[in-house]
């Protein structure tokens, strides 16, 4: 049966808090994402009922799972919701086979049909053959796709998945994303994943709920929250900066250059004059350059960093000297990805330390036609 999940709990633990108010239609995909500690675990441990919470209740199609007030508490076994945890908790003392068929023989299947149906899930997440082995015998990785076969296979009303992907490879993860896509689309499966990695939320899900420090920031369908992120830290998990600005005169002011209202690609209808407003900048938007190279255009900044990207190398730039900052403008909020820090992708063949490296000057050219604008 499809079912909806409608959650309201605030918790208390070692001193963290959170609270988080999240309603996931039946049939529909929750992808929880957030930095590490922000409370994703947490929240998953609450709907599955291993953590009660010190205040609120837990719906699963209008059954109380739990309500604290009424001293209701459901427990995990009870509550037709599976859970996939981040250690894959396999019973050592079953093959693969066995563990996979667990879920649909407790269901009430018999041994020829749960056998059969763990043989299906075990061809799909690659690891027919493996039947016969024994959990310990495993790879880290080939024991996260047992469990994930294990999940699917017991068919629960509502799956959660914390992190599902993480021990996976880079070849492995792609394939299994689909598997698990397919499946949650055509079984028309309830879910809730929770992952740092923004591709599980684009592709595995039809809402978004970002946390930061045990508090829902963002939450909305997946392509306007990650399209648009409207806070910081949504922001910094898809990798686009934020840039404070000014609007003074039909043209807008940041520490990383000014141009026309008009040149700017999307471009709201009005910002007031002397109005602040926030120019959201993708990594495609940035050119950079030696310092030395086309003086007259953009500005200076200064490379923070640099890390591995798909198809190149990320640099964040800082806005480093005093002349770029904005008169009237808040240089930025707080938070992992507060002020005016721009990010920018290189192709590896320009790579060259000579130029670019932590601490240097570059020149740094922002195409207004690729910005978008918003209030502040
Ligand atoms: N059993 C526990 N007892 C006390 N505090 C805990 C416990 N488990 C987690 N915490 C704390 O709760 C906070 C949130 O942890 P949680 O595991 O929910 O975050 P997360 O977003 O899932 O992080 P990650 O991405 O690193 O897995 C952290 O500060 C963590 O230290």
């Amino acid at each position: 049966m499809s079912t909806g999940l409608a959650a309201d709990v605030q918790s208390e633990r070692g001193g963290f808090r959170l609270s988080a108010s999240l309603d996931v239609p039946a049939g529909s995909v929750l992808a929880v994402v957030g930095p590490n500690a922000s409370g994703k675990s947490t929240l998953l441990q609450l709907l599955a009922g291993l953590l009660t919470p010190q205040q609120g209740t837990v719906r699963l199609s209008g059954r109380v799972l739990t309500d604290v007030a009424r001293g209701i508490q459901v427990p995990p076994e009870h509550r037709g919701i599976g859970l996939l945890g981040q250690d894959p908790l396999l019973f050592p003392h079953l093959s693969v086979l066995e563990n996979v068929a667990f879920g649909p023989r407790s269901a009430g299947a018999g041994r020829a049909q749960a056998r059969r149906t763990a043989l299906h899930w075990l061809d799909r997440v690659g690891l027919d053959g493996l039947g016969a082995r024994r959990p310990g015998t495993l790879s880290g990785g080939q024991a996260q796709r047992v469990a994930l076969a294990r999940a699917l296979a017991a068919r629960p009303d509502v799956l959660l998945l914390d992190e599902p992907l993480a021990a996976l490879d880079a070849e492995t993860a792609p394939v299994l994303r689909q598997v698990l896509a397919e499946q949650l689309r055509t079984t028309g499966t309830t879910a809730v994943v929770v992952s740092h990695d923004v591709l599980d939320a684009a592709l595995l899900a039809d809402q978004v709920a970002v946390l930061h420090e045990g508090a829902v920031v963002e939450h909305g369908p997946v392509t306007e929250v990650l399209d648009a992120p409207a806070t910081r830290f949504t922001a910094a998990l898809v990798g686009v900066a934020l840039v404070p600005g000014v609007v003074r005169a039909g043209g807008v002011h940041t520490a990383w250059g000014g141009w026309p209202v008009s040149a700017i690609g999307a471009a709201p209808d009005q910002i007031p004059d002397g109005g602040p407003c926030v120019v959201r900048v993708r990594p495609a938007a940035v050119t950079v350059a030696p310092a030395g190279e086309n003086a007259e255009a953009g500005v200076e900044g200064m490379v923070k960093w640099l890390e591995p990207a798909a198809g190149g190398v990320r640099v964040r730039l800082a806005a480093k000297s005093a002349d770029l900052a904005v008169p009237g403008v808040e240089p930025g909020g707080k938070g992992p990805d507060a002020g005016t820090d721009l990010l920018a992708d290189i192709d590896p063949a320009r790579v060259d330390p000579s130029w670019l490296a932590p601490g240097a000057r570059v020149r740094v050219r922002l195409d207004p036609q690729r910005l978008a604008l918003r209030r502040s």
